[in-house]
């Protein structure tokens, strides 16, 4: 079993293609993983039961999973049901809504958390979108906190960049649990700036794995 500890300050990358898109394709997220463990990568972050039990298979490193299913309102590991299947696939942790939003298969979150706990080893990240889902993620019972929320719920302003202001707020709350930064790090320098302003560890999906998005960056600073 993997030790949480050993994430701290560390870079966790999200290998993640979007349906219809063309590397959406277990063998090429599991490639795309082992790539960003050979850059340095203390642990992946993939989305679909078939590319968690991919990537266990590719990598070492700890595997953080998660189920999207649909794009509106809690889609994020939305149930327990998807949330053990992804214990089951192999994370070692399960990424979920953590949200204060209500679920479709009406467990409160604190139920959800405990239902992971209790039928898989697998620990819980709750993907927040404001300081007061994670304070009630955390007396539901999350090990982990997740700011890839932020922006996306409508409680917090989407920023370009990462949401410093909200990490900064959660380590003056000092929640007693590790708080990972993830959303729209798209550059080194946002990341150690997301670890000054508190955070844990950092995860960086977009700016590493998403090539389409990527090109599109410099394509735009092309145009006049
Ligand atoms: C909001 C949402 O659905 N976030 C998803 C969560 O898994 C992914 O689409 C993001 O790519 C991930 O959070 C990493 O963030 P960024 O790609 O900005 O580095």
């Amino acid at each position: 079993m993997f030790k949480l500890e050993a994430l701290r300050s560390s870079l966790i990358v999200s290998c993640q293609a979007y349906p219809g898109e063309p590397m959406r394709d277990p063998r090429t997220m599991a490639q795309v993983a082992q790539s960003a463990v050979t850059g340095g990568a203390a642990a992946v972050r993939v989305q679909g039961l078939s590319d968690i039990q991919a990537a266990r298979s590719a990598v070492e490193v700890p595997v953080i999973g998660l189920w999207k299913d649909g794009h509106d309102g809690v889609f994020i590991t939305p149930t327990l049901h998807h949330a053990l299947a992804c214990a089951s696939a192999g994370a070692h942790i399960v990424a979920l809504d953590g949200t204060r939003r209500g679920r479709p298969d009406g467990l409160s979150l604190a139920q959800t958390i405990a239902g992971v706990h209790e039928q898989s080893p697998a620990l819980v990240m709750a993907d927040c979108g404001s300081v007061a889902d994670a304070v009630a993620a955390a007396e539901a019972g999350a090990d982990i906190i997740g700011t890839t929320l932020a922006g996306y719920t409508g409680e917090r302003e989407k920023t370009s960049g990462p949401d410093l202001e909200f990490l900064h707020e959660l380590a003056a709350l000092d929640l007693g649990l590790p708080v990972v930064a993830e959303g729209r790090i798209h550059t080194p320098a946002q990341g150690r700036a997301a670890l000054d302003a508190g955070a844990f560890a950092v995860v960086v999906g977009t700016a590493i794995t998403h090539p389409a998005t990527i090109t599109s960056w410099f394509a735009d600073a092309l145009v006049r």
